[in-house]
């Protein structure tokens, strides 16, 4: 996951190949509530590993339910059945609204008492008409903050009250159909004696959620009967049973995502479109009927039970009327295919938009026109005309407000025929239902490798280049590239297999570098079946590694091993020769340099804190004779690039070397401030 403060999106191209989804966020949390309120244990496979998740299961654990996590993602819950909840309890749900609505009509109706809580913005998500529904029952329900919102407190501590089943339960359906989902799945603890009914009141909305709601209460032993969605009767003697082991389909409303980008995206060669894998056409998620409105825009799809395939169809998309009611999250990505279609689309009836982890009508509204569309936004409707051509696109920095779907939506943007790139703010907000979605998508998207951007820092040994670079990856949440490593490691190969480190073994060397069986894994570095990690870091392999790196074949027996780092979405190169050989083109160059006094206090200071005793006099001449040599060999010497920034960070902390150094590479972001767009 990319928990930087933005992530930067190169321009993309082309897309092709596999993704497997995520498991879908309204089944995940559906069923763990359900595993929850029935008696034995269910094995939940494929289970979303996510905000929302994490907030039901931790929830589900302070009401004494035994939540088994050790088995990835397979978790195992043992069900209260009749045994009752712990209480008092105090439960934090984050923005998660697929936990708070169910759980607060669930532990209302266990009896306990409980105070429900969540983020500001969960603050400001009505519950009211739920809470109206169960106080018409007989409930206490107190709100602790503002009328009609949470937090709230179940204050059922003496146990249930007497209810009052006989009357048909009346909620609203037009706000949200969480309300009705709610209830759905609380009302079978108590219909023990007598059917209990639901009305709907207004019309309702989102019934596919409904429907998920349903099919998943009949996995549970509960059979609801409904009336054209209008009146829903939960039979007298329903309990709850564990089907003892579910799985979780793949997010349909994820799968959206990339549904458009099979549609937007040139087709990458060798590949046929984009094959998605965990959700097929026959899925019980409403927002598979995307796949719909996807065609209607030129997408070509076709499925079967557990996989959908998307290759480009008609180009540019089609423009489409459409009312959204039906998929109203994945109607989002409809607004971002918007942008690559002929003529203004229009996304009707989706008023819910503005009561979801954001206003998202609002939200797509500012944040299109960034990009340079023509955007009106009505109370329930979306119409959004694309820029006019390339030239009229920007190069924006997208706030996603805390919304994954917003995030998610405007990565689509990276295919912009501008070829601009994308700021996606905030990135971590789609943990909230697809941790790894920008991993996933730069595993399908390519794009030419110029586009990538690398920044290289450059400089003589101990400046602190390991350490800048590091820490400016992080914060870019870009690859890294320590090309040391290499020389280190190509230095180390040789004097194992019994070469001496000579020119008269440069074409034996050489060889060896071409097929250095050097790995990077989590934070160790592995020579074939050993890890070098320590083993390259002494000062004597630093030297050997300074000779061998002489050797003119060696240098060009390494050359493509290191252009294969530049991955999405971006790299950072630290040696010697990053800025003047090995990425000539690339858009920052920085020469790290400190005094000879200083870098050499610095390694004293780093070999003393790992137990390795050193002299200073002795590292100074070290680095001096190792400055020399790297500096005076006739290939690739180490010496500032023509355009590079240099950097003396004698008298620099550590934090003030990395601020200019990111503050160098946002003056030419073109969405720096004062920039265009
Ligand atoms: N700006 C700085 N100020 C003080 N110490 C630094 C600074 N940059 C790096 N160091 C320290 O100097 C040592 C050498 O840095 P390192 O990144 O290994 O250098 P290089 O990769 O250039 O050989 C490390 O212990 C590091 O913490
Ligand atoms: N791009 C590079 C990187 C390192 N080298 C050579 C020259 C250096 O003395 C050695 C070791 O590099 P490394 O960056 O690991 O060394 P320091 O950490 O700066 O001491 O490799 C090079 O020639 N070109």
């Amino acid at each position: 996951m990319y928990s930087t403060a933005y992530l930067d999106l190169p321009p993309l191209e082309t897309a092709g190949g596999e993704v497997r989804l995520p498991g879908s966020k309204s089944i995940s949390n559906r069923v763990l509530l359900l595993a929850a309120l029935s008696e034995g244990t269910t094995e939940v496979h494929d289970l979303l590993a996510s905000d929302d998740t994490r907030v039901m299961l931790d929830g589900l654990r302070a009401i004494g339910c035994a939540v088994d996590e050790s088995g990835g993602s397979t978790v195992r819950i043992t069900g209260l059945g009749r045994s009752a909840p712990r209480s008092p309890a105090k439960l934090f749900l984050g923005n998660a609204g697929t936990a708070m609505r169910p759980l607060t009509a669930a532990l209302t109706l266990l009896g306990g008492e409980f105070e429900l809580s969540g983020v500001p913005r969960m603050h400001e998500r009505p519950i009211g008409d739920l809470v109206d529904a169960l106080r018409q029952l007989g409930c206490r329900i107190d709100y602790l903050g503002n009328e009609g919102f949470p937090p709230l407190r179940i204050a059922h501590a003496d146990g249930l009250p007497p209810l009052a089943l006989q009357a048909p339960i009346r909620v609203r359906g037009d706000v949200s159909s969480q309300f009705l989902t709610a209830l759905l799945m609380a009302l079978p603890l108590v219909a023990q004696t007598q059917d209990v009914v639901i009305e709907v009141v207004g019309e309702l909305i989102s019934k596919p959620y409904i429907h998920i709601t349903l099919a998943l209460l009949a996995r549970f032993g509960i059979d609801v009967r409904h009336e054209q969605w209008q009146r829903f009767t939960i039979p007298a003697g329903s309990r709850y049973r564990s089907p003892g082991s579910i799985h979780v389909e793949a997010d349909a409303s994820s799968a959206s995502y990339f549904i458009a980008l099979g549609a937007l995206a040139a087709p990458a060669s060798n590949h046929n479109g984009i094959k998605i894998l965990g959700v097929g056409l026959d899925s019980i998620q409403g927002d598979i009927r995307f796949v719909e409105a996807a065609r209607a825009m030129g997408a070509q799809i076709t499925g079967g039970p557990n996989w959908l395939r998307i290759e480009r169809g008609a180009w540019p998309l089609k423009a489409i009327d459409l009312d959204c009611n039906h998929i109203p999250d994945a109607a989002m990505t409809l607004a971002a295919m918007a942008l690559y279609a002929e003529g203004t689309t229009v996304l009707r009836n989706i008023a819910s938009w503005r009561v979801k982890e954001t206003d998202r009508l609002a939200a797509m509204a500012i944040e299109l026109r960034k990009l340079g569309a023509t955007v009106d936004e009505g109370a329930d409707f979306l119409r959004v005309t694309p820029p006019a051509d390339a030239a009229a696109w920007r190069a924006a920095s997208i706030h996603t407000y805390d919304d994954h779907r917003v995030a998610m939506c405007f990565s689509l943007a990276a295919f912009n025929p501008a070829r601009l790139p994308v700021r996606i703010e905030d990135p971590k907000c789609v943990a909230k239902t697809f941790p790894q979605y920008f991993e996933a998508l730069f595993s399908v998207a390519q794009t030419a490798v110029r586009h990538i951007p690398v920044l290289c820092i450059d400089g003589p040994t101990a400046s602190g280049k390991g350490t800048l670079a590091a820490a400016v990856a992080e914060r870019l949440g870009y690859g890294l590239l320590d090309s040391g490593v290499l020389y280190r490691a190509t230095a180390l190969a040789a004097t194992r297999a019994g070469l001496a480190i000579s020119p008269g073994n440069e074409g034996a060397i050489a060889d060896l570098a071409r097929t250095l069986p050097v790995r990077f894994e989590g934070g160790s570095i592995w020579l074939g079946d050993s890890d070098v990690s320590e083993a390259i870091r002494t000062e004597e392999a630093g030297m050997n590694a300074s000779s061998v790196s002489a050797l003119p074949a060696v240098r060009q027996a390494l050359v493509a091993l290191q252009h294969g780092f530049q991955r999405l979405p971006g790299l950072v190169a630290d040696g010697r020769d990053m800025g003047t050989v090995i990425f000539p083109a690339a858009p920052l160059k920085v020469y790290l340099t400190a005094s000879a006094a200083c870098r050499a206090e610095r390694r004293y200071k780093q070999l003393i804190s790992k137990g390795i005793s050193a002299n200073i006099d002795d590292l100074r001449a070290d680095l001096e004779a190792r400055d020399a040599r790297d500096q005076s060999r006739a290939v690739a010497p180490l010496k500032p690039a023509q355009d590079a920034l240099v950097l003396d960070n004698s008298l620099l902390t550590i934090d003030e070397a990395v601020s200019q150094v990111i503050a160098w590479w946002q003056e030419r972001q073109p969405f720096a401030p004062g920039a265009q767009g």
